[in-house]
């Protein structure tokens, strides 16, 4: 794969991100954001953070871009994006991380963006080190 294919992934990642944050519900915080993982099927699923007057019961964008993979038949992610607001990265929360956990391992890439541009990739690894998965379950 060319360097250039890459970048447009990464771009079309981005693109779905900020399309899924502008649709964020978060009236308390008012603090977007929008998230995408790519499935093993090279789909990507779009998710945005969803709040509630009962605070607790709000849902990460995360949660959601996961969700809709899962729906969709899907259970291995092979990379990730999250989107915060203009000027500052958005890390995962540590539920968010678990999340992912799950559904990857520690070498998944999760690019940290902005609505302008990606900002900085890590790893999984990196945000959740030393990590408890399905494998410690023998799954
Ligand atoms: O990675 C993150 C961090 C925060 N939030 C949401 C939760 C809440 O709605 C708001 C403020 O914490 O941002 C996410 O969706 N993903
Ligand atoms: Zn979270």
């Amino acid at each position: 794969m060319t360097n250039d294919m890459v970048k447009t992934m990464i771009e079309d990642m981005h693109a779905l991100a900020k399309l899924y944050r502008s649709r964020a519900y978060a009236p308390y915080s008012k603090f977007l954001v929008g998230a995408v993982v790519k499935g093993a099927n090279g789909k990507l699923y779009g998710g945005c953070n969803v709040e509630n007057a009962a605070y607790p019961v709000g849902n990460c964008a995360e949660a959601s871009a996961i969700a809709a993979m899962v729906g969709d038949g899907e259970t291995h992610i092979v990379e990730a994006l999250v989107m915060g607001p203009e000027g500052q990265i958005c890390t995962p929360c540590g539920a968010c991380r678990q999340r992912l956990r799950e559904f990857a391992s520690a070498d998944l890439k999760i690019h940290l963006a902005d609505p302008t541009a990606v900002l900085q990739t890590i790893t999984l690894g990196e945000l959740l080190p030393m990590s408890f998965g399905p494998e410690n379950l023998n799954r």
